[in-house]
């Protein structure tokens, strides 16, 4: 039986793309004067499959786990801060928490499973696989059945959201020591070396920098025959990656558009178009992020960024940063007047 993450995913209507188009030709304004803003309209129409994009209802989802690689000192913070931050998620402290609320978005934490105990575990969803994923310098990150829990989360999370009326998913990762796995699979899917990739991170200053990329050097060693797409996740992974995703190629499966966030979500957008190749017209890059391997990320899913803001953090906040926009590319295509109805000549 074929697994439910190869199924391919649908393809934009190119008809309600035809017909924005059409329609944003019509708009009282000089054709192509709002820039992306209109080309932005016409894609959302195209996976929307109508003529006029709303996205009144967006979800917002983060994932949140630990990195046995943690153990080789690879963070500027320790472990403790993963569990720690998702109390602050649920508590509203925290940068994606406010931004969810001034969005109005619906927004849900996930925990794959983290070192430190979480507080407020009530209003967390609980889906805790093991502590911590497997140090990838010496081990697997993830067991074949932890993979397919990581991926059945993200996927259900999918699933959650579309039932809530879902017009754009935008999904968030917490989980220290992250960048480094996610450089390692970066390294290994694009067949460039990590100290072309590595970054700060969280802040790791200079002169640890070596150290990590030696780590990720050390991971990319340990798995040296893992080439798949499906083996890098699995092997130099993690929970919170899983899910990502797996949670990429449930919507393109739902027909739901993405709104990626920055350097690891986009690792994970591109291992999840490695996998499903039909994943790709349904993610919007939102920022570019600081980090230093997110150009070659964008540069692999030929991806423009929507911002530049200099923004590092995770979490989902540049994709939440950008929603403002998409909403008001849709407002422009929805409420502007015509030529026609507003009595303005067109030649
Ligand atoms: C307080 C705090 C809040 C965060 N929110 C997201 N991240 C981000 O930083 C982590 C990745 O960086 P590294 O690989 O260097 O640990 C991830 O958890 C990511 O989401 C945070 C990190 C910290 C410290
Ligand atoms: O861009 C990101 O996603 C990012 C960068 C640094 C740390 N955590 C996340």
């Amino acid at each position: 039986m074929q697994e439910w993450f190869l199924r391919p995913g649908q393809a934009p209507s190119e008809k309600h793309r035809a017909k924005a188009q059409a329609w944003q030709r019509q708009l009282t304004k000089p054709d192509g004067s709002l820039g992306r803003l209109e080309s932005l309209a016409v894609e959302l129409a195209a996976l929307q499959q109508r003529k006029h994009p709303e996205l009144k209802k967006v979800n917002i989802c983060v994932f949140a786990s630990d990195h046995g690689v943690c153990a080789e000192l690879v963070s500027a913070f320790p472990q403790v801060v993963t569990a720690q931050m998702v109390n602050n998620f649920i508590n509203g402290g925290a940068a994606i928490s406010v931004l969810a609320k001034a969005l109005k978005a619906e927004f849900e934490v996930v925990s794959l499973g983290t070192v430190a105990p979480v507080h407020e575990m009530s209003a967390v969803r609980d889906e805790t696989i093991a502590r911590q994923s497997g140090n990838i310098t010496c081990a697997d990150a993830m067991t074949d059945g932890e993979l397919a829990q990581a991926m059945d989360i993200g996927r259900e999370a999918v699933a959650r959201a579309v039932e809530t009326g879902c017009e754009l998913f935008v999904a968030g990762e917490m989980g220290i020591g992250n960048s480094t796995v996610a450089t390692a699979m970066l390294a290994r899917l694009l067949d460039q070396p990590a100290a072309s990739l590595a970054g700060p991170g969280t802040g790791l200053p200079l002169n640890r920098m070596a150290h990590k990329i030696a780590v990720i050097e050390r991971a990319l060693a340990h798995h040296r025959h893992v080439k798949a797409p499906l083996d890098v996740l699995r092997c130099l992974g993690g929970f919170d990656i899983a899910a990502l995703v797996a949670s990429y190629i449930a919507c393109a499966q739902a027909k739901l558009p993405v709104l990626v966030d920055g350097y690891i979500c986009g690792v994970a957008a591109l291992t999840a178009v490695c996998i499903n190749p039909s994943v790709r017209p349904w993610l919007l890059a939102s920022h570019r992020s600081t980090e230093p391997g997110h150009g070659a990320v964008l540069q692999a899913l030929k991806a423009e960024p929507l911002l530049d803001l200099g923004m590092r953090l995770g979490e989902g906040s540049g994709a939440a940063l950008a929603v403002p926009l998409l909403r008001m590319a849709c407002d422009l295509h929805n409420n502007m007047a015509t030529f026609n109805e507003a009595g303005v000549s067109e030649h």
